[in-house]
């Protein structure tokens, strides 16, 4: 905390204190009359006495009571409002028309305005009070927090955690409220700071409910009075009041401060650095080949059963009119590896989304299928378990965590809900040793973590669940050679130990060429090859000779 944030907080913990305590100290009852007016600060009145022979210090604590209670709930309603509606309107595409509408309008209503006409209508009631202001000061920062979650929904963690669990209110909880908090505590601050402001001001202005002491209330009183500027009586009727008004604000403003802390502490997304890229060049692909026929992946989906473990049918994906992927038709088959690859921009993370159904429906024509299961269409989706049938790799590792849980608690949250908690632990355990590291890592933060160990952590969590079919999507983008490779053989060597069935997307040829039984090849959203590793060798040594056979070469040493 910064020195501004503590001041502020010691203010406002000592105008608690005061508003809590101060009566049990206070002599007077607020609006005794004791019958000497203007009285000056004495033993017995500490702060004199006003206009009626009330006693100031009185009426101030007293008046700290309601001022505070007021603030605070004021701050509660207007930062409900704002959380709940903005979490909503960024989460949920049905509601967000009506409640930007609703935010919109009243936020070209004149407030102040509307403050004035409810609280003389209502007699200026504290409950008519903390209503019109709590509904009506919600708008700005909800709009802020759903740009907030609008942008939090589509990180790749908040993605996994909708497929681990899907329910809306537990990723809503678990996975986007912790990132809005220090929206929701300066609002809350500001919200209190206004509404001290609104309820001082309204009670100068003589509206708001007579039978409670006020802070505004006082000053009304001391400046209707003309003794209180012909004598020095200003000094002890207007300063405690004004004082305290003053003190109150700026210490909410002081508390509101931003802190650096939350920037620091949580992990900035970084997109890998993608290296080796154009590798393809080297070995380039023929136009026209036989995308979509027979190979170690096999050619058509419609074989009878068993089915393949990933197969696309037509698949098709368009943004707004403009075709992303032309339609691609293959099949992988159980139990074997099969590599995706293409420039940057090819299109391969689009298959490969489009393949676990990440997608919007109305973006993907065709059929995607996961072990026969069709991921596009109706509710047939839920028919595939995904992250215990089938498990995605993201591209991006550190995306691909929560950096406000640990290790150890996103692991846990993939699995089974009726596995009891501590043979969850266990499992997470395991599958953290299985790609060699320490299990004492499951309570340490993303950010903790190495980018090696975050991919090995990122494997750990796509097979904690021991799936049928893996979809990585280069997951070793951002790693040095070195890395790169004792992570890839690690994955394969997990695969083919549990049996599974690997798609692997990447733009590294030479890997794709190193771990893969099939090699597709994508550009420009068209699969142009799709064959056995050593069909499409040979291929490309007829039409590239000693370069490719070089490479070749070159692999099969490095095996
Ligand atoms: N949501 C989207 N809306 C519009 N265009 C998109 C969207 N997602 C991807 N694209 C476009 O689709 C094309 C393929 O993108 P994609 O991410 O699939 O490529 P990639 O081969 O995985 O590239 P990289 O290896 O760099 O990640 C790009 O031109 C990209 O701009």
């Amino acid at each position: 905390m910064n020195g501004a944030r503590m001041a502020g907080g010691i203010v406002i913990v000592l105008f608690v204190a005061a508003a809590a305590f101060g009566p049990l100290l206070a002599e007077f009852a607020p609006f005794a009359v004791d019958g000497q007016r203007f009285a000056g600060p004495s033993l017995e009145h500490w702060l004199g006495t006003n206009a009626l022979g009330q006693d100031v210090f009185s009426g101030l604590v007293h008046g700290a009571r309601t001022t505070l209670f007021i603030g605070l709930a004021v701050a509660t309603l207007s930062t409900a409002l704002s959380g709940l509606f903005g979490l909503l309107a960024g989460y949920s595409k049905r509601l967000d028309p009506v409640l930007n509408a609703v935010a919109n309008m009243l936020l070209v209503l004149p407030s102040l305005l509307l403050i004035l006409i409810v609280a003389s209508f209502s007699g200026g009631g504290t409950w008519q009070l903390i209503l019109t202001l709590g509904l009506l000061t919600w708008p700005a920062y909800m709009r802020l927090i759903r740009a907030s979650v609008l942008s939090l929904k589509e990180r790749e963690f908040v993605k996994a955690a909708q497929l681990f669990r899907g329910g809306t209110f537990y990723v809503l909880r678990k996975h986007l409220l912790p990132f809005l908090r220090p929206l929701l505590r300066t609002k809350f601050i500001m919200s209190f700071k206004q509404a001290v402001a609104a309820e001082a001001g309204l009670a100068f202005l003589g509206i708001g409910d007579p039978s409670l002491p006020s802070w505004g209330k006082m000053l009304q009183q001391a400046f209707s009075r003309s003794e209180t500027w012909m004598t020095d009586v200003w000094q002890w009727t207007v300063l405690p009041p004004a004082f305290a008004i003053l003190l109150v604000t700026v210490a909410l403003a002081l508390l509101g401060e931003k802190s650096d802390r939350f920037g620091s502490s949580v992990p900035k997304r970084t997109r890998p650095a993608k290296s080796g890229r154009g590798f393809l060049e080297t070995a380039e692909t023929t136009v026209g080949s036989q995308a979509g026929t027979a190979s170690g992946v096999m050619a058509a989906a419609d074989e009878p059963p068993p089915p393949a473990a990933v197969a696309a049918r037509g698949l098709e994906v368009a943004y707004g009119g403009k075709t992303i992927l032309h339609p691609v038709s293959f099949a992988v088959e159980t139990g074997s590896v099969a590599a995706i690859v293409g420039e940057s921009g090819s299109g391969k993370t689009t298959l490969a989304r489009a393949l676990y159904g990440l997608l919007p429906d109305e973006a993907v024509l065709g059929e995607a299928l996961i072990g026969g299961k069709r991921m596009y269409g109706g509710g047939s989706k839920s028919a595939m378990r995904r992250w215990y049938d089938a498990a995605f790799i993201f591209q991006d590792p550190r995306a691909s965590f929560n950096p406000l849980m640990t290790i150890g608690n996103q692991m846990t949250e993939a699995m089974q809900l009726d596995v009891p908690a501590r043979g969850k632990r266990e499992a997470a355990a395991t599958a953290l040793r299985e790609v060699q590291l320490d299990e004492r890592l499951l309570d340490r933060y993303p950010h903790e973590l190495s980018g090696g160990m975050l991919s090995r952590a990122l494997i750990a969590l796509a097979l904690v669940n021991k799936p049928g079919v893996l979809i990585a999507d280069e997951p070793t983008g951002a790693l040095d050679p070195i890395v790169k490779r004792e992570i890839l053989d690690l994955l394969v060597s997990k695969v083919k130990e549990h049996r599974m069935t690997l798609l692997l997307i990447t733009h590294d040829l030479r890997a794709a060429l190193r771990y893969a039984d099939c090699i597709m090849v994508i550009r420009d959203g068209r699969l142009l090859e799709d064959a056995e590793k050593e069909q499409w060798l040979a291929r490309q040594q007829g039409q590239h000779g000693q370069e490719t056979q070089l490479m070749s070469r070159e692999l099969q040493l490095s095996q």
